[in-house]
């Protein structure tokens, strides 16, 4: 079938339930982060005019790679499959475009040779890359993990196993995930003395996706495990807190309500996101792209999210509390007139963040 998305047509195979068994994986669902990735790429030139070269590391049919090749990016495409690295070099030909496509296993790729930007976007946890994918960007990595249930630690010793880090299943699951995939991602570069720091890093749609900028040094990279750490979190009441540092000291059991805690970690406690490069992305966004409204709307919240490493759903909490909901503008500004600093998140209609912990929130949106 013929799928068009931002400047470029291509042909994927009919993708039998939900890809599996298909000759060559296609996932339409993906486009809003593809979108998102070529308004990524512009903005990045932008930020650093001397980056040209973009490899799309595990490149199915192509899309990504081809997209971002019809924006200019001198592109390797990379696929460990004969029939998808065939299907690139068509979709590379009906567009009229130019790339250096490679049948090889992209770990063996990216120890050998370093692109500007890399991009792996495989099937389930991008860790297996992960050491390959630090060694083979100059500049900016971009990652996409799809392996949530592990990841929010829905599936706990998978998570543990892939992950090097303690998930919990929190009411805050995708934000979690986000946290765990960073960390990963973190101590990976800090190995080889990279910082890698994201500046763009979303949770859609059953997926992770984050833009670690890379900087090298030991000293950089030092600041950068200073921002992994623990979440401890109550079941109970919702109250969390976090500590940095990589050794865990978690409070004896929760101050509010006295249960025991859950902790997590170390997961990034970082910024997710530099709203200045957010902003730029979404001046990116061009009228072509299927998911244009859907980026600029995503782009938006996450550029305005206030920068704590959890979240909460006013749903989930006014439930617990026995009081009914109410419309979020309504409840942010309560917030904000108690002088805390309060926004919407990108993970669910309902979320928010503040720097107000559980007790605090209940007090100041009562009636
Ligand atoms: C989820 S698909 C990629 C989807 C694509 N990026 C897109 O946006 O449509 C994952 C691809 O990784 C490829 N793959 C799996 N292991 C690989 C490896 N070791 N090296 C390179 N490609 C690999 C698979 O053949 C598959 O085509
Ligand atoms: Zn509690």
């Amino acid at each position: 079938m013929r799928v068009s998305e931002g400047r470029v047509t291509v042909t994927v195979p009919e993708q039998p339930e939900a890809g599996k068994g298909a000759d060559v994986f296609f996932n339409p669902v993906q486009e809003l982060n593809r979108d998102i990735t070529v308004a990524a790429l512009r903005a990045y030139r932008e930020r650093t005019p001397r980056v040209s070269t973009y490899l799309d590391a595990t490149a199915a049919s192509g899309i990504r790679g081809v997209r971002a090749a019809a924006n200019d990016w001198e592109t390797t495409l990379c696929d460990i499959d004969d029939d998808a690295t065939a299907l690139c070099e068509q979709n590379l030909e009906r567009n009229d475009l130019a790339a250096s496509v490679r049948r090889s296993d992209a770990n063996v790729l990216m120890h050998s040779e370093a692109f500007d930007v890399v991009d792996v976007d495989p099937f389930g946890t991008p860790i297996p890359f992960a050491d390959a994918a630090v060694q083979g960007t100059k500049h900016l990595l971009c990652v996409t993990a799809t392996d949530t249930a592990p990841l929010c630690g829905a599936h706990f010793e998978s998570g543990v196993r892939s992950y090097g880090a303690v998930p919990r299943n929190t009411e805050f699951h995708a934000e979690m995930g986000m946290r765990v995939l960073l960390s990963a991602m973190v101590r990976t570069a800090a190995r080889y003395d990279i910082a890698a720091r994201p500046i763009l890093s979303h949770a859609t749609k059953h997926y992770a996706r984050t833009y670690l900028e890379f900087d090298h040094g030991a000293k950089v990279a030092n600041d950068c495990i200073d921002e992994l750490g623990y979440v401890h979190h109550c079941q109970h009441c919702l109250w969390r807190d976090h500590d940095y540092g990589l050794i865990a000291d978690p409070p004896e059991d929760c101050p509010v309500c006295e249960k025991h805690l859950q902790t997590a970690g170390p997961i990034w406690l970082g910024r997710t996101c530099d709203p200045e490069f957010v902003s730029a992305v979404s001046e990116q966004v061009s009228e072509e792209m299927g998911t244009a409204d859907e980026a600029k709307e995503l782009l938006a919240t996450l550029g305005a999210e206030i920068d704590t490493p959890t979240h909460y759903d006013q749903h989930r909490l006014c439930k617990r509390w026995g009081r009914g909901a109410e419309a979020m503008d309504e409840f942010i500004e309560k917030l904000r007139d108690a002088g805390y600093a309060a926004s919407r998140t990108h993970y669910g209609g309902t979320t928010f963040k503040t720097d107000a912990d559980v007790v605090e929130i209940r007090e100041a949106t009562a009636d």
